[in-house]
């Protein structure tokens, strides 16, 4: 690693020399809570996203991690997922799929996908009816300090206008507390319909990892990590705040370039 530091209230900062790099070290992290989850509740209940994420997690499908990783404990969910069908280009399951989970022994039944055959708005009434009952069983562990699920990690992307799963800057959804899966038809990515896991239900979870790559992202990065004052506070990169759980950054050096300090030594 390039360089790692924690920020005072950011969380940690891993900085990468190169995407090589930072896939190694994304799929050991990967592994390792893997690891700490089943040893601790017999299960692993991970949240993924779309976009170059999946990628990045390709790692995971090499020695040692497709023999190590106890793949059949598994849980796996959309923190976003695009409202098209399942076997569209846009979908994020078709990417998860076809980039991952068909490489690696999963147990289909515990692949937990949207329904893709109704509007967003049922799309995300029932994916959260779906986590209501998988957390009522504990398959989802439960916040200690509010009813929300409790993820064993959410791994999230960024995008260049600070937006991570489908929550984008100034909209309205932004401000949900109470619902856990929420849905929207104007994103300005596209395709527009989308669901989304809210900030709660991101707050909520154990470990939450953003992963940026790239110089467009330099940015946000800088928006959403340093103290840039109160005009940014609303970023939604910014609003990822785990209240209990830890928050990590995997980040490349051209994604860190203007992070404040970003002059770091070897
Ligand atoms: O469905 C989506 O569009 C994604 O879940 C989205 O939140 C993504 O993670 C970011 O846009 C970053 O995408 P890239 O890494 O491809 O830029």
């Amino acid at each position: 690693m390039a360089y790692s530091r924690v920020h005072k209230d950011r969380g940690e900062l891993r900085i990468h020399e190169n995407l090589d790099e930072l896939g190694t070290d994304l799929a050991e992290y990967i592994a390792e809570l893997s690891e700490a989850s089943v040893k601790e509740r017999g299960v692993f209940a991970i949240a993924i996203s779309g976009g170059s994420l999946i990628g990045l997690m390709g790692k995971l499908r090499e020695a040692p991690y497709h023999k190590t990783v106890d793949w059949a404990k598994w849980y796996i969910f959309w923190a976003d997922e695009r409202v098209v069908g399942k076997t569209h280009a846009d979908s994020n399951y078709k990417l998860a799929k076809d980039g991952l989970l068909s490489k690696v022994p999963v147990v289909p039944s515990h692949v937990n996908s949207i329904n893709d055959s109704v509007s967003a708005e049922e799309a995300a009434d029932d994916y959260e009816f779906h986590i209501r009952q998988l957390v009522k069983t504990r398959t989802i562990n439960v916040s200690d300090n509010s009813d929300c699920p409790k993820f064993d990690l959410i791994l999230l992307g960024m995008g260049p206008d600070g937006h991570v799963a489908s929550l984008f800057p100034d909209h309205p959804m932004l401000d949900e507390k109470s619902e856990w899966v929420t849905f929207i038809t104007d994103s300005p990515k596209p395709p527009p319909e989308r669901i989304t896991f809210t900030l709660p239900v991101i707050n909520s979870a154990s470990n939450v990892a953003v992963v940026v790559t790239g110089e467009t992202k330099a940015e946000a990065v800088h928006l959403a990590i340093d103290d840039v004052g109160s005009d940014y506070l609303s970023l939604p990169a910014r609003l990822v705040q785990p209240t209990k759980g830890k928050l990590v950054w995997f980040l490349d050096k051209p994604a860190a370039s203007k992070l404040d300090g970003s002059q770091f030594s070897e």
